[in-house]
């Protein structure tokens, strides 16, 4: 249950679209933006846990929300897809690209192959998405993207390197993009979270000590989940923030 109280009236009956909405943060996001009564799509490589959620939000939200499976990777699947979500539910207003691919690797042994595949889900698609989703919103007279970022390519990750040159690269794809839409009234900002408790961080990555260390860092001792990052995203998204492009909003309890 995403847990902000906070309503932006502008969102209601908006058309967003988020990627990777399937799990973690952005289902969070999903059920978010549901909240505030806009017309959700998300798109997600993830069939069960996606086709779950939209099940379960359609049921209680003002307009159903539409999961549209794809692989972010393909350039052209992304094109066919923000096609089809323009078609089902009108021009793109709020475009919120979550996707990502956290994987670890050793330099020693990366290779070409692993690379390629890694940009092309952390950094690739971020362009060609927002591309797609420009000219609909354009059309609509303006709109809000939103790139996640992270804060994890100022640490000296040893292991995230491929994932940490995408993560800056969001930073400067953010203000190109911002300086390029600036003048059709779309909006580009980067949310950079710091350590966010998924189920899957869990699984895979985080240890009790580690999270104590990251938690040590932090202004604030408390875990942060999911939902710390609605709240931000929602005001980003919101005409409230009408002023304010080409920013990075970090988001990690006061790390740095
Ligand atoms: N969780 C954290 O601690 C943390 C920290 C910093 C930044 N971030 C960023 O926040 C965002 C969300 O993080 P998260 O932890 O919820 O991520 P996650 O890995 O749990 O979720 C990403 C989603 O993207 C989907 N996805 C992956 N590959 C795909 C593909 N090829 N096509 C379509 N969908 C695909 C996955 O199925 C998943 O639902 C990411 O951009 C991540 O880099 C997360």
């Amino acid at each position: 249950m995403a847990e902000t109280q906070a309503q932006f009236p502008d969102l209601k009956d908006r058309t967003v679209l988020i990627t990777g909405g399937g799990s973690g943060i952005g289902a969070a996001l999903v059920e978010g933006f549901a909240q505030q009564g806009a017309k959700v799509a998300f798109i997600d490589i993830a069939e069960e846990p996606s086709k779950a959620l939209a099940a379960r939000l359609s049921s209680q939200s003002a307009h159903p929300v539409s999961f549209y499976h794809a692989d972010l990777r393909d350039v052209g699947t992304i094109k066919s897809t923000v096609a089809a979500v323009e078609s089902d539910l009108g021009a793109i207003r709020v475009l919120v690209n979550n996707a990502a691919w956290d994987d670890r690797h050793d330099i020693d042994t990366t290779t070409e192959e692993y690379w390629d595949n890694s940009q092309s889900i952390n950094l690739k698609q971020v362009f060609f998405v927002s591309q797609a989703a420009a000219p609909g919103m354009r059309s609509a007279g303006g709109g809000s993207i939103i790139n996640f970022s992270s804060i994890v390519f100022k640490m000296n990750p040893p292991a995230l390197s491929s994932y940490a040159a995408a993560k800056s690269g969001i930073i400067g794809l953010t203000k190109s993009f911002a300086g390029r839409f600036g003048p059709e009234n779309i909006r580009v900002n980067a949310v950079l979270p710091g350590m966010i408790v998924t189920e899957r961080q869990l699984e895979l990555w985080l240890t009790a000590d580690g999270m104590a260390k990251t938690i040590e860092r932090q202004c604030l001792k408390r875990v942060l989940k999911a939902e710390d990052l609605v709240g931000p995203v929602l005001f980003l998204a919101s005409d409230c923030s009408g002023g304010m492009t080409a920013q990075s909003v970090i988001v990690d309890g006061g790390i740095f």
